[in-house]
């Protein structure tokens, strides 16, 4: 019998600037259903028995309701309110984790995250304490300096996704430092508070859904893959 306690903070307490639609991103259909409810459906289909934590804009709590009817079954979801910055948001889900167990924090705007990606940053998590999922670089890069410009070897480069998965006992305590505008994402503010994190293959298709132009391709593939 397994066990290990399995915890999901979906962060989506944002505003969906760059998306510029009057309802935020994380609630837009896709697909038929809000942009939110893809994800959840994926960790539970992973796990049933995880604990699914949803962080949402503190003035649109209400729009929970939202997500929770789109899922094929109902869940016991705990919702909670986001914060002024996505470091913010992520403490704030942290605090609803009861427990030891392995933690999963996943962008509420990344809908195309599969149950075969999460089961694989548990199980490197459970053997390295982290799992941060990484793809190569298809383009070349080059690094900017003002005017001028320089290569870079994209073989030393990943684009960094999420679940992030860690230990509780490795990201609780991470957590707990004081709020830095280099926390990009949870692997950050873990190696800021001094512990080593561990790569992990992530997947091309695990977009984030950032702008228009990334809802027209996630439906697209969506659609390509129902297909399938
Ligand atoms: N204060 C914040 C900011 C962001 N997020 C979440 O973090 C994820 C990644 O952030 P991003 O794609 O930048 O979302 P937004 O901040 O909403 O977008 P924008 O920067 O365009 O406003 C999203 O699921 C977003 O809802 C959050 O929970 N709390
Ligand atoms: C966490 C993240 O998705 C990893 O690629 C990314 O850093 C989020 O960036 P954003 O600017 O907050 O969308």
């Amino acid at each position: 019998m397994n066990e290990i306690k399995k915890f999901a903070v979906l962060v989506a307490g944002g505003k969906g600037m760059r998306m510029g639609s009057a309802l935020p991103k994380q609630f837009l259909p896709l697909n038929g259903k809000p942009v939110l409810a893809h994800s959840v459906i994926a960790f539970i289909n992973a796990f049933a028995d995880i604990q699914i934590i949803i962080v949402l804009p503190a003035d649109q709590l209400s729009y929970a309701q939202m997500i929770l009817s789109a899922l094929p079954d109902p869940i016991d979801a705990i919702i909670v309110s986001g914060g002024e910055t996505r470091f913010h948001s992520v403490q704030n889900g942290l605090k609803a984790v009861d427990g030891e167990g392995i933690v999963f924090v996943h962008d509420g705007a990344r809908p195309m995250v599969t149950p075969k990606l999460i089961k694989r940053c548990y199980e490197q998590a459970l053997i390295k304490g982290s799992a941060i999922p990484a793809i190569p670089v298809a383009d070349s890069m080059r690094i900017i300096d003002g005017e001028d410009s320089s290569p870079v070897n994209r073989d030393h480069m990943r684009i960094i996704q999420t679940p992030q998965t860690f230990k509780t006992e490795v990201i609780t305590p991470a957590f707990q430092q004081p709020y830095s505008a280099d926390f990009t994402d949870e692997a950050t503010v873990v190696e800021a508070w001094g512990k080593e994190i561990y790569l992990v293959d992530g997947e091309k298709g695990n977009l984030k859904v950032t702008t228009q132009e990334d809802m027209i391709i996630a439906e697209a593939l969506m659609t390509a893959l129902a297909k399938d």
